[in-house]
């Protein structure tokens, strides 16, 4: 597998996987999809009457590595909505090309999805956030996808979508400013906010060097996946909405002992799994619902 061909993206072998799931989900008709970010598989966990699909079993789909990566779908309901939810995503820095990172995707498209929520942990830049904070992404920086690796390089398939998609309305506004209403309801203001999430393809953390850099043009977080799923989810015309958990601070000072790891990252996503899960599960107490906007 390399990054500069797209060999396995074939329609078929799509179909094939899609039909695999259609055989496993039974009622379930979902047109939400949910990605659960590091440490974040815990929104999979509130999801009611759980048909669990594990990746092993899918065709085509590859193992997910990473700690804090289950590895499995699960279908089922939440809030009384059907949704599939994948507890675990796959990473470029695993060294998968960018259409196996995007293969669930169009997977999804063909099982019925027509929005998607991405979750991710991301290391804050902006010097406003705060540990714990989340970050809606308004837009991104695709680090990666600037320097050619992309989910849709090689030959594009017009049934999926257009050769040269659009991205200035990756991040549906409108869900967004719902999502943004439901948060206020449930009393997020506080630590809710929004920014451009930049993609770096890891597994290192960035210097000092390159945060200053991302904080100069624009940046005010960085992380290791969701724009490959982006990309390939608007190519194929799902609606996206998605939010970084901001798991660490990015150290922008030479001056200091403090550094990054893992297991910092996957402790905020547990301190915080409870108020991401009430938020995508739009809580009773919130008078707003972002999920039914375009999915009824
Ligand atoms: O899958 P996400 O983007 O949530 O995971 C982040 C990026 C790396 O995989 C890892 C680094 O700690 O967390
Ligand atoms: N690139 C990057 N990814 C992260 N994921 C969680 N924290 C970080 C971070 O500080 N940088």
């Amino acid at each position: 597998m390399t990054s500069s061909s797209n060999e396995g993206y074939s329609t078929e072998k799509v179909r094939v996987s899609a039909d695999f799931l259609k055989s496993k989900m039974g009622n379930v008709k979902p047109k939400i999809g949910i990605i659960c970010g590091s440490g974040l598989s815990g929104l999979g966990e509130v999801v009611e009457n759980k048909i669990v699909v594990k990746y092993s079993e899918i065709p085509s789909f590859v193992e997910s590595t990473v700690p804090g990566h289950k590895g499995q779908l699960v279908f089922g309901q939440i809030s009384g909505k059907d949704v599939v939810c994948m507890q675990g995503r796959f990473h470029p820095y695993e060294g998968y090309p960018g259409w196996v990172v995007g293969f669930p995707l169009r997977v999804m498209k063909l099982i019925g999805i027509e929005m998607v929520l991405a979750t991710n942990a991301a290391g804050g830049i902006n010097p406003e956030f705060k540990v714990g904070d989340f970050m809606l992404i308004k837009d991104h920086i695709s680090f990666t996808g600037l320097a050619g690796y992309t989910p849709l390089v090689g030959p594009n398939d017009s049934s999926f979508g257009p050769r040269f998609p659009p991205m200035n309305d990756a991040y549906d506004k409108n869900l967004r400013t719902l999502f943004k209403q439901c948060a206020s309801d449930l009393g997020y203001d506080d630590f809710m906010r929004d920014g451009v999430y930049c993609n770096v393809f890891g597994p290192s953390y960035e210097t000092i060097a390159e945060l200053r850099l991302l904080l100069k043009l624009g940046g005010d977080a960085a992380g290791m996946s969701t724009v490959q799923e982006v990309v390939t989810a608007r190519h194929c015309g799902i609606k996206v909405i998605a939010c970084s958990l901001i798991t660490n601070e990015c150290i922008l000072e030479y001056d200091t002992d403090k550094t990054v790891c893992h297991d910092e990252v996957l402790q905020t996503a547990n301190d915080r799994a409870h108020q991401m899960q009430t938020l995508v599960t739009n809580s009773q107490t919130s008078r707003t619902h972002w999920q039914p906007l375009h999915c009824s």
